[in-house]
């Protein structure tokens, strides 16, 4: 690496011109590596010369950090072992050393090689002395500020360095509103390739979600929603004066997004059923589809709802928007306006601290399903019916109004109409949600559908639980069709889920893997009467092992198996889980947490 007077060569160089000319004597100025940095008269030849073989008299001053005047040079104890000892052309020398700090950083070398030049010297000896201390000292400083400088700029190369490894977006920004520093992310977040010089405007909303500050950030005619923290930087004029920390909040939402949908989103090829009421239902969808009108789908628990709305959804050409979906009935009545529209820090007791995303604002752009929409509590149905007029969202405890573009599809398996007589629905609402009515046939009703749909869950779980599926009886397939499926395509899909449990090796699902239930309600078949033979199959869905011996359930079995007997027994409708909830002594919320619903 080289040495910091050559780093500053230029300007050692001019000093020792100055110094030459005012002294009329020459001069030298070595490093701390013997290096001869600048030199003038008889060393303006030499300079960029290593002299470490010959600089013994600088090697000495280097070592004891102590002046050296050589007054008769060649004759002195000091000249002995130089090279030159006894063909010493000069007369005179001064060697003062640079000091810069405690580091001995060069020595100048002041050489008279007449006699009127060594006179001179002697003459005003301390004049002398004292001007060639003031040029190290001059030197001195310039290398300290050299190095300060040098210092600087790589402790700048380091930040920039830092900040480009960090994954929030990092500005900082002039007291005139421009970009000064950005990171990578930055540049993504703000889609400007170069952000420097750009002007900005950044406005706090107030709203504090997540630890973080809203800002609406203005560049050039675009404006971006983000959440970061602004802060004052010590300057606080100039171009330094602040230093934005941000995340894009279209960031946050997709994050927050992904860790809280559990929504399986399918398309129309995933409904299966041959009956011409659904595939009547398929056109359906796909001319709803491209609408964005509001659509309420009807139909019984289990009969496809969701999966009628998420094949909407993938048909339309919101697809690129986000599928958002919030159970009216599994949450309570009291967080269901914060989980629809969000709330901010502060925003009332109990709330989480830190805030949270509204449904709304988080299907902006896409889709809103609101299922089980008959459960919605009055004051909300109001507010809901504002959101339908107005399409403008207000968080809980913030003033700022976001004007939203959301497509909204509700479910119901209640009679809403009926709701509407008692004046538990509103009739507005009513009106503003069945813009697209789109009823969605019980099972019963379309038994065509039962054998490809018992097909296709046989042929899932078969893979899931890695067992060979080969066929399903046709004494099965009609109890399958006889029994009359209060829980619909879900339940269908659980006696299924239940059979492939107990199949055998061979494949097949016979009458011994049915539930009894089933197999009792779905009409008594040949097979049955053949292969019961007075023996009590004792299997039920949930509980028992297909060996004969009750298994030990743990406690969560129990609890799942108790809860799955009461949702049987008051049926699988909300009204059913809502019962079932009340008997078990838990609320409906935790009833449909328990069951992963
Ligand atoms: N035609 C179909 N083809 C394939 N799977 C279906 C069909 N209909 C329903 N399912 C499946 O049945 C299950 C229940 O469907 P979904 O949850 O959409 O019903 P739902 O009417 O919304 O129920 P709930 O009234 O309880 O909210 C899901 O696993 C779904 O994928």
């Amino acid at each position: 690496m080289e040495s910091i007077l050559v780093k500053i060569q230029d300007t050692v160089a001019k000093y020792a011109d100055v110094l030459s000319k005012i002294s009329r004597v020459d001069v030298e100025v070595v490093d701390n590596r013997l290096y001869r940095v600048a030199g003038t008269g008889m060393f303006s030849e030499l300079v960029n010369q290593d002299m470490s073989a010959e600089g013994y008299v600088y090697r000495q001053v280097l070592k004891t950090g102590r002046r050296q005047i050589i007054y008769s040079p060649g004759r002195e104890l000091i000249c002995q072992n130089c090279p030159h000892c006894n063909d010493c052309q000069e007369e005179i020398e001064i060697s003062m050393p640079v000091r810069m700090g405690m580091e001995i950083i060069g020595i100048i070398g002041l050489v008279g090689s007449s006699r009127e030049q060594k006179e001179r010297i002697l003459g005003d000896e301390q004049l002398y002395l004292e001007f060639l201390e003031q040029i190290a000292d001059f030197i001195s400083t310039k290398a300290r500020e050299y190095r300060e400088m040098d210092n600087k700029n790589r402790l700048l190369d380091t930040l920039d360095c830092t900040i480009g490894y960090i994954d929030q977006g990092i500005v900082i920004i002039g007291d005139d509103h421009v970009i000064t520093t950005s990171n990578e992310v930055a540049k993504k977040q703000l889609e400007l390739d170069m952000p420097e010089g750009t002007y900005v405007e950044i406005e706090a909303t107030g709203d504090r979600m997540n630890y973080l500050n809203e800002y609406k950030m203005k560049v050039g005619d675009r404006e971006f929603s983000i959440m970061g923290h602004l802060y004052d930087l010590p300057q606080k004029k100039g171009r330094y004066a602040k230093l934005l920390l941000f995340e894009n909040s279209k960031a946050i939402q997709k994050k927050y997004y992904e860790m809280t949908s559990t929504v399986h989103k399918l398309d129309c090829s995933n409904i299966i059923g041959d009956s011409e009421v659904t595939q009547k239902m398929k056109r359906e969808i796909m001319q709803v589809a491209q609408s964005s009108s509001t659509v309420l789908i009807t139909g019984e628990s289990g009969t496809g709802k969701e999966m009628v709305a998420t094949a909407i959804w993938n048909a339309s050409n919101r697809r690129s928007g986000r599928f958002v979906a919030i159970n009216c009935a599994a949450i309570p009545e009291a967080l269901l306006e914060s989980e629809l529209f969000g709330y901010v820090k502060g925003a009332f007791t109990g709330a989480d601290p830190h805030g949270r995303i509204g449904k709304f604002e988080l299907a902006n752009k896409g889709v809103i399903f609101l299922d089980e929409i008959g459960d919605m509590p009055l004051y909300l149905q109001a507010k809901l019916l504002r959101v339908l007029q107005e399409r403008k969202i207000t968080r809980i405890g913030s003033n700022q109004v976001f004007t939203i573009d959301v497509r909204i599809l509700a479910a119901t398996n209640r009679d809403l109409r009926e709701m509407i007589r008692e004046k538990k629905f509103r009739e507005d609402l009513y009106y503003r949600l069945n813009v697209i009515p789109l009823e969605i046939a019980p099972l019963r009703e379309r038994i065509e559908d039962i054998p490809p749909l018992a097909e296709h869950f046989a042929t899932h779980y078969a893979k899931l639980f890695q067992k060979y599926f080969w066929k399903i009886t046709e004494p099965v397939l009609n109890c399958l069709r006889q029994y009359p499926w209060p829980g619909n395509v879900r339940e269908l899909e659980n006696v299924v889920e239940f059979m492939v449990n107990m199949m055998g090796t061979d494949g097949v699902l016979d009458e011994k893997t049915l539930p009894r239930e089933v197999r009792e309600r779905g009409g008594k078949s040949e097979e049955k009467n053949s292969s019961s033979d007075g023996e009590e199959d004792e299997r039920t869905v949930h509980s028992e092992t297909g060996r004969g011996t009750e298994e030990v359930l743990t406690l969560k079995e129990l609890e799942q198996r108790a809860i799955r007997q009461a949702i049987a027994r008051y049926g699988d409708t909300t009204q059913g889980k809502k019962e079932a909830a009340r008997q078990l002594g838990i609320g409906l919320a935790t009833l449909y947490r328990k069951i992963g619903e």
